[in-house]
């Protein structure tokens, strides 16, 4: 197959992701075999790291740059348990004003870096009654809402180097990561906090109303946020494993006489607060897979 034509819809053809993995496999000596990505406030996962190599997102050719408070924009490589990672310590948002396939570059850039797994955070408010401020939720599945509304990342000239036409998602969240992230989670005294669900992704910036919130119960997501979705569906086209954990750093508002309003500050607050479990359960995630 060939490589996209210029004239294409698809916004990067496969040279361009390559330039970039080539630039940065000239520049470090790490082969990272699992790659994490960074939610809100938890770029802390990155300073895990041993014998670091990094690189502001403005130095690497092609990359684009982070904009968000609580996303440092930078790529860390490095080494945790004796595996050679690769961390973003702030990624991409749609809301941010990049396209999505923009918000989604480094995944493949990761792939063509020779990476198999990837481990996505983020931070996110609680819809399902039951959870609680501070609760980690393993993602079981997820909501592309932004996709109904024809923003896949996939959508233009599809690459056959990168994947297939029509990739299933119903294995998106792989099953062993997830037994494996519960036993490890158990393990290192998170099981009284720790959630299996449903993340679903709204384009943001705004916070959700709470008749949006009401909605998004009745689907069936038990946390809301504004990223994780176009990373992974790019993810499993190239054929990455996924494990994907949100921070659930709010309770969403259901009720029209509440005074709580959703704001970034306590999402932050709360990253700061979990931030310790969170680098401790992923840090033995990795030398469990
Ligand atoms: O998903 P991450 O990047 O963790 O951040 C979440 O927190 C921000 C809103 O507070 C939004 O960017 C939302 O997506
Ligand atoms: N959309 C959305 N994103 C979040 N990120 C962290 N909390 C929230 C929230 O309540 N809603």
């Amino acid at each position: 197959m060939e490589a996209a034509p210029s004239t294409s819809p698809c916004r990067y053809s496969y040279e361009e992701y390559k330039e970039t993995a080539d630039w940065l496999l000239a520049h470090t000596k790490q082969r990272p075999k699992i790659a994490i990505i960074c939610g809100s406030g938890l770029g802390g996962l990155a300073d895990l790291l041993g014998d670091k190599a990094v690189f502001p997102y403005e130095d690497i050719p092609r990359f684009p740059t982070s904009t968000v408070p609580g996303h440092a924009g930078q790529l860390v490589f490095g080494s945790l348990q004796g595996r050679d990672c690769v961390c973003m310590q702030g990624r991409f948002h749609f809301y941010e004003g990049y396209d999505i396939h923009t918000v989604t570059y480094p995944v493949r850039v990761f792939y063509l870096l020779g990476v198999e797994t990837v481990i996505v955070t983020n931070a996110a408010g609680g819809l399902n009654g039951s959870y609680n401020v501070g609760d980690i939720m393993i993602l079981k599945d997820h909501i592309n809402m932004p996709g109904f509304a024809g923003q896949n990342p996939l959508c233009g000239h599809n690459d056959i180097r990168f994947g297939e036409r029509f990739p299933c998602m119903s294995d998106a969240y792989d099953r062993d990561l997830r037994a494996v992230a519960r036993q490890t989670a158990e393990e290192q005294g998170c099981g009284g906090f720790l959630q299996e669900g449903v993340y679903c992704m709204l384009a943001g910036p705004s916070y959700e109303t709470i008749a949006e919130c009401k909605l998004l119960q009745m689907l069936g997501a038990d946390c809301v946020g504004m990223s994780t979705v176009p990373e992974v569906v790019v993810a499993r086209h190239c054929g990455l494993r996924v494990l994907g954990l949100s921070l659930v750093t709010n309770k969403v508002v259901t009720d029209y006489d509440s005074a709580e309003k959703a704001n970034h500050e306590e999402v932050l607050r709360t990253t700061q607060r979990r931030t310790q479990d969170l680098e401790r359960l992923v840090s033995q995630l990795i030398a469990n897979i």
